[in-house]
Order: C-alpha cells, then structure tokens, then sequence
C-alpha cells in the first residue's frame, strides 16, 4: 500500500504531550508544516514567547522550539483554521479522571476528546487523517468514527489511527528523538492501512523502521493503558517489599538490584520511592480497572486496583513514619519538604507524591517549608487548596511557606522530607543544613537519594525508604 504523502499537521493540544512532540515532527521533518493549536491563549502565548519562556519545563526543549518555531512550527488558538490546512491531525488534549456522573473516580472523562472530534468534523472541509495521541480507553476510536462520519460533508472522509504517546516527562525530547517503539493502530481495511503508512512515513524521518509497530486500532489503544500498568505494577511491586525491608532490616536497594539482574525482571523501573505520581499512572491504571469492570471482569478489576492502594498506601506509610519518628507528634513543629514537582527535571504537580505529605502535615499541625527548584508559587497554592477544600487558602499559608533555596527551606526545621529527586538535593552544602537545623535533626529520604551514612557522620538521624537500619 503506497503512503499518502502528509505535507500538512495540525496537533489539537499544546500541553506536555502536543507540544514536544509536534515540535519534534517540525524539527525532524522540514518539509512538513506543524501547527500546534489549542483554546488557551496564555499557553499558546507562552509558546510564542520571544524569551522562550515555554509553559513546561523539560530538558531540550527549548532548543528544538528555537530551531523550528517559525520556520515550519507554529502555535496557534487559530483552531479551525490549523484543522482545515491540515491533512493529518493529531488530537492530544488531556483525558483526565472523571469527576462526576457515571464512573466518577475511575472512568477517563472523554468530553475534551469528543469537542475536538466534533470541531474537526464541523469545520473539515476536505479529508483527514485523524490521529488519536491522547490515552483513551479502548474503543474511542469507533466512537470518533461515528461522530466524524455522522457529521461530515459529502467530500471528506476521515480515516482514525490511534497513535499513543510513550514518552516520560523530564526525558520526554530523548524519548521523543530516540522512542523505544512509535505504535501506530488502523482498522485493517485498504484505507486504514494507508493511512497507518502515511503516519509511519512521518515517523521514518528520524525511527528506525523496525522501531515503528503497527497493529489493529483496539490493540494499540489497549497497549499504552497495559504498558503503564505494568510500569506502575513494578513500582508498587518494589514499594510493598520495600515495607517488608524495612521491618526485617534488608536493605531495598540490594533486592532491587538482586532481582533485577535477572535478564528476564530487567533493572529499570524498581526504584522503591514514597510512592508514584504524575498525570498518567493512577489515571490510566483506574481506567483500566472501569474498562474491566464494564466488561464484568471484577477480578481483574480488582488486580489493576491493588497498584494504585499500596501507591496510596506508600504515601500514608512515609507521612506515618515522620510522625512516629518525630516522637509521635509533629504539632507546631518545622518540616521542611524539598521537591515538590511529581519527580526530577519537570515542573509538573499533577498527583505528586509531595501534595498529599504536605496535606497530611498540614493536618497534623505542623509547620512546613517548601522548595521546588521549578514549580512555580502560584502552582503549590493552588495545589494545596484543591488538597484541602475545606480549608481557606489564608489559613493553609499561615501553616506553610514556599522558599527560594533549599538551605533556606531547612532553616530551623526539625526535618528534612526528600519528596522528589532532584539532583540538586543530593549536592547541597549537608553540613551547612545541619548547623541551621533544630537538634535532633533528622532526614527523612523518599527517594534514595542522598548518601545515608555521609549524613549520619554529619550528626542527622536518617530514615530511608526501604532500609531498616538504624537512624
Ligand atoms: N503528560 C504526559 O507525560 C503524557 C504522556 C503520554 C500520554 N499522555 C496523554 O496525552 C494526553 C494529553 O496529556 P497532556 O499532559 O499533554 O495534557 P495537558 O493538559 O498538558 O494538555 C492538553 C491541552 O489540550 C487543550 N485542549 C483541550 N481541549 C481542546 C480543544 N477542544 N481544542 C483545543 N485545545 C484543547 C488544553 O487547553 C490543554 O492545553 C492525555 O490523554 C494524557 O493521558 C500524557
Ligand atoms: O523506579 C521508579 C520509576 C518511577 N517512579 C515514579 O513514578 C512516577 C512516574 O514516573 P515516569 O514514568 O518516569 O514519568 P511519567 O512522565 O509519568 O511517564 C509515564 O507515564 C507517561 C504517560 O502515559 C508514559 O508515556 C510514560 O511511558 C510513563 O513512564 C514518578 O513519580 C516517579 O518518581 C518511581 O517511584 N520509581
């Protein structure tokens, strides 16, 4: 089957996933026009900004935008003009967990997938390739086919491929250059198949060919839900034996290491952490566990939600042990947390780790400081308010305070959270932190960060997931 030449993207979405990648597209295929549009003006200005001042902080970024903004990349709230040049479209608008209504909690709310479906068909006025990037439950694709085809005028056909996205914030340019595999579905008709050969001949611009899988539309749908269940499956894996280490004393790192010498576990992946966070994880794994459900599979269901209970579980057993640790109370005591984003090299919140310790300080009374090395102010406010509703945001900040230093964040604090990890956190002046500290005063490492015996010969009392030593 012969590939349809694309000349023409437009990705609907400029958030984490429709930014990199499309920038990527541009940069490695000059002879293709991207236009990259989305409804929020203050993120598409950002995009455009002359300082470069992008809306999401991720390692190279900024150097491909510089490369290709202007000359075939542009950003634009100019949806239906970027929808009707196009002759490709990837939607990548987010698919967050629904919060009310049939499913809440669990379902992925499809309501931004189905406006930006229902947008193309409106003002399509010739035939598309319609891509779905974003993580959708299996089957969305039929239901954008019936939308588009219900809808559209008698010259456009639409074909759908599912096209999802794998790549990892903080690595997401590496990821984006260099993918383990770029997955493309079509239903597997004449025109499905051309269609999957028109994508994947974008993607051969830069992926080896035998790097770029094509499979049926359920399949590929069904694939990323799998893949990140059974990334986060290690990490709660990892994180439930890391209780068991440290009740016996055996030390997590060496069992993570032990384990993943075998050829056949693999090494990556088995980080024993105060637990996961980020968009995709606990969303994706909950979407599984309703499509289970909805397919009267309560056992497998009730599998996939296991994952996502010890992750919760994780989080409440770390804030517990800084309680117990601290002599069982931590009222009006100082707590300073470094990290805040959902881990290092992101300036992303959604579902960190860090938002519900903070909480769980807050609510027991204690005094917390906060440094981020990227997350902006306004972004820690506003996700400690949704953390706590009924609290009023005033009364959060008499409790806590956001720093602009690490060193600072410690200041006359009884402890040290390390909530995620940045690199940063492993190089600062420890010495420097324990004279400026309250006595006792005691680190307590949620991501095996730092050198635990360096820091005990400093005089702290340590506590390390996953290592029953002595403090
Ligand atoms: N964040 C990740 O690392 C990652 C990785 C792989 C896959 N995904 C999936 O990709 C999808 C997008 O995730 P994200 O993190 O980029 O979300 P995001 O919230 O950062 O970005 C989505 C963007 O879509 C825009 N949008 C929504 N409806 C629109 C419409 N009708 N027209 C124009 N713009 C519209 C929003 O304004 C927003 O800027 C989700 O389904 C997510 O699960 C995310
Ligand atoms: O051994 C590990 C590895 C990760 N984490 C934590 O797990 C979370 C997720 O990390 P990571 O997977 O690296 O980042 P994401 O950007 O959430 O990427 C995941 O989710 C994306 C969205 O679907 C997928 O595209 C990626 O393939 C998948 O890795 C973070 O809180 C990490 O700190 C651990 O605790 N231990």
């Amino acid at each position: 089957m012969s590939a349809t030449k694309v000349t023409k993207i437009c990705c609907i979405g400029a958030g984490y996933v429709g930014g990199p990648t499309c920038a990527v597209i541009a940069l490695k295929c000059p002879h293709i026009k991207v236009t990259i549009v989305d409804l929020n003006q203050a993120r598409i200005d950002a995009w455009n900004s002359p300082e470069f001042k992008l809306p999401i902080y991720e390692p190279g970024l900024e150097d491909v935008v510089r490369q290709a903004r202007g000359r075939n990349l542009f950003f634009t709230t100019e949806v239906d003009k970027g929808i009707q040049e196009a002759d490709l479209i990837f939607v990548s608008v987010n698919t967050p967990t629904k919060k009310s209504g049939v499913g809440a909690g669990f379902a992925a709310d499809l309501n931004y997938v189905e406006l930006a479906t229902r947008r193309i068909a409106a003002v399509a006025n010739s035939s598309k390739i319609v891509v779905e990037k974003s993580t959708v439950p299996c089957r969305t694709a039929e239901s954008m086919r019936t939308i588009l085809e219900a809808n559209s005028k008698p010259n456009c056909r639409f074909d759908i491929l599912s096209n999802p996205e794998f790549l990892a914030e903080g690595t997401a340019i590496s990821d984006l250059f260099k993918p383990d595999r770029v997955l493309i579905g079509s239903l597997q008709t004449a025109e499905g198949k051309a269609a999957c050969n028109a994508l994947a001949s974008v993607y051969a611009n830069w992926v080896p060919t035998e790097r770029i899988l094509t499979v049926g539309l359920w399949s590929s749908e069904l694939s990323k839900l799998a893949a990140n269940a059974m990334l986060a499956q290690r990490i709660s894996s990892i994180n439930a034996l890391s209780a068991i280490c440290e009740a016996t004393g055996a030390n997590i790192d060496e069992v993570a290491h032990a384990v993943g010498f075998d050829s056949r576990v693999g090494p990556k992946f088995l980080r024993a952490s105060v637990g996961f966070g980020g968009s995709c994880f606990q969303k994706d794994i909950l979407n599984l566990v309703y499509l289970s459900e909805s397919l009267h599979l309560p056992e497998v269901a009730e599998y996939w939600k296991q994952v996502v209970v010890m992750n919760e579980y994780q989080k409440r057993r770390f804030s517990k042990t800084v309680v117990d640790t601290l002599f069982n109370t931590i009222t009006g005591k100082r707590i300073a947390v470094l990290g805040f984003a959902f881990k290092a090299d992101t300036g992303d919140t959604r579902e960190s780790p860090a938002i519900t310790l903070i909480r769980d300080f807050q609510s027991e009374k204690a005094l917390v400081n906060i440094y981020d090395p990227q997350v902006e102010q306004d972004q820690i406010w506003a996700d400690l308010a949704e953390a706590s509703p009924a609290t009023p945001l005033a009364s959060i900040q008499k409790q806590v305070s956001i720093c602009d230093s690490a060193l600072a964040a410690c200041k006359n604090a009884e402890a040290v959270v390390i909530a995620t990890e940045w690199k940063e956190f492993r190089e600062i002046d420890w010495e420097e932190v324990y004279r400026g500290m309250n006595k006792p005063a005691f680190v307590f490492d949620g991501r095996l960060l730092v050198d635990a015996e360096k820091l005990r010969n400093i005089g702290f009392k340590v506590t390390t997931i996953g290592r029953g030593e002595r403090l």
